[in-house]
């Protein structure tokens, strides 16, 4: 891996105006791809789409956003998918439908605008469609290699705030409720499937943070409350530096699992939808999260998985194994 000087550090001068250039450029088409042999790269494999800038710019930042890359038909149709989920028209074994902490307890709230998330949809293959769209599994390529699991989906619809700032999702790395490794043969890819800016709570991410630890998370002392299992790494900084992601409907960003990122409140009256997926190499393994900093979420998930389901006796890595599925190549060790 590649050392960090000081000077490239988060938040250097030089490094988000490199950022801001990048996240203003044109979409990929009429690029020229290289797949140029680079040593010292490490978060992306050897390929022939990624060019040499997007491959660094991941490599020291974590993140790459891919304009454009989810056409508005196939987004159209999601969203048509998820009306009728919230409808109670289309169910699938081991979906979750999550409304938000701050309305769950309430009597009566009209079903489609009471829902958070739709997680888990890896048996509907109205909304899985999306975690094989060959334009987004050829990227996904390009960190995990040939053989790719999807371990985990969800449909954001971050409601409009009901006031007390729920709408959040805290700062947190993914990795934290991943009991599989090595982390950078993990990736997530974001779908916005509208316009999302910082008015409906874009995603927030600091640059750079993904060649760092694992850092122990908890739930953030909020007044207001916080949803079910949205851990936040504990101590967090403000005064690190952010970047906003603005996206348009279809861009996409696929990120590594340790960079620090989150989403801020939602102070619009629409519901801010995205769709995505954290694939992985079916090449990882899993490990043991005992004694570590992710003992807290295996605890919070078994004790979950036995309210639920009645399961007793299982491990973190029990609930990913039924979780994951192969969405190319051969599936080997997940
Ligand atoms: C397999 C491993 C999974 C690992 C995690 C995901 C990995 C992510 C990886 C990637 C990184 C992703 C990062 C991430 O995304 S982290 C977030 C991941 N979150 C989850 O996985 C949670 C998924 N949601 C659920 O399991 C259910 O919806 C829950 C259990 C929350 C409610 O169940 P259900 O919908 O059936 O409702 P109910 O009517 O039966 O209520 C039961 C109780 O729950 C209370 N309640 C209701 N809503 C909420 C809420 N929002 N916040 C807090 N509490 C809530 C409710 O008041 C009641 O409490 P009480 O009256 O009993 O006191
Ligand atoms: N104590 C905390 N612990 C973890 N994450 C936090 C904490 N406070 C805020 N965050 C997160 O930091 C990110 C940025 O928050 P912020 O409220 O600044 O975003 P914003 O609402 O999009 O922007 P702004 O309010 O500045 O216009 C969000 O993901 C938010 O959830
Ligand atoms: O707010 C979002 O859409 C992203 C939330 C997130 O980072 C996550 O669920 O892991
Ligand atoms: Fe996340
Ligand atoms: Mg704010």
């Amino acid at each position: 891996m590649q050392a960090r000087s000081p000077t490239t550090a988060p938040g250097g001068g030089g490094r988000l105006s490199v950022l801001q250039r990048h996240l203003t450029a044109v979409p990929l088409s009429g690029q020229v791809s290289s797949a140029t042999y680079a040593p010292n790269f490490c978060y992306t494999l050897d390929n022939d789409l990624l060019t040499t800038e997007q491959r660094q710019f991941y490599e020291e930042n974590g993140f790459l956003v891919i304009k454009n890359l989810v056409s508005h038909k196939d987004i159209d149709k999601f969203r048509e998918v998820f009306e009728r989920v919230c409808k109670k028209e289309l169910t699938a074994p081991g979906m979750v439908v999550m409304r938000d902490v701050a309305i769950a307890k309430s009597e009566f709230v009209p079903d489609q605008k009471a829902i958070t998330k739709v997680q888990d949809f890896q048996e509907l293959p109205e909304l899985f469609e999306y975690c094989s769209l060959p334009q987004i599994v050829q990227y996904v390529k390009c960190f995990t290699g040939p053989n790719i699991m999807s371990m985990h989906t969800m449909l954001i619809n971050k409601p409009p705030d009901a006031g007390k700032k729920t709408s959040r999702h805290p700062m947190h790395q993914d990795l934290h409720y991943f009991p599989f490794r090595p982390a950078d043969r993990i990736v997530c890819a974001w779908t916005a499937m509208e316009r999302i800016d910082r008015s409906n709570g874009c995603l927030v991410v600091l640059p750079g943070t993904h060649t760092g630890e694992l850092k122990q998370h908890d739930y953030p002392e909020w007044e207001g409350g916080v949803n079910k299992m949205y851990h936040g790494v504990r101590d967090y900084d403000p005064s690190l530096p952010r970047v906003h992601l603005t996206m348009e409907k279809g861009d996409t960003v696929f990120f590594h699992p340790i960079l620090i990122h989150g989403s801020g409140m939602n102070r619009t009256a629409g519901f801010r939808k995205a769709i995505s997926c954290h694939y992985a190499s079916s090449d990882c393994y899993y490990i043991d999260v005992k004694g570590t900093t992710q003992e807290n979420i295996e605890k919070e998930v078994i004790e979950l998985a036995l309210k639920r389901y009645g399961v007793e006796e299982i491990l973190l890595k029990d609930a990913w194994m039924a979780k994951g599925r192969l969405v190319q190549g051969e599936r080997i060790n997940l």
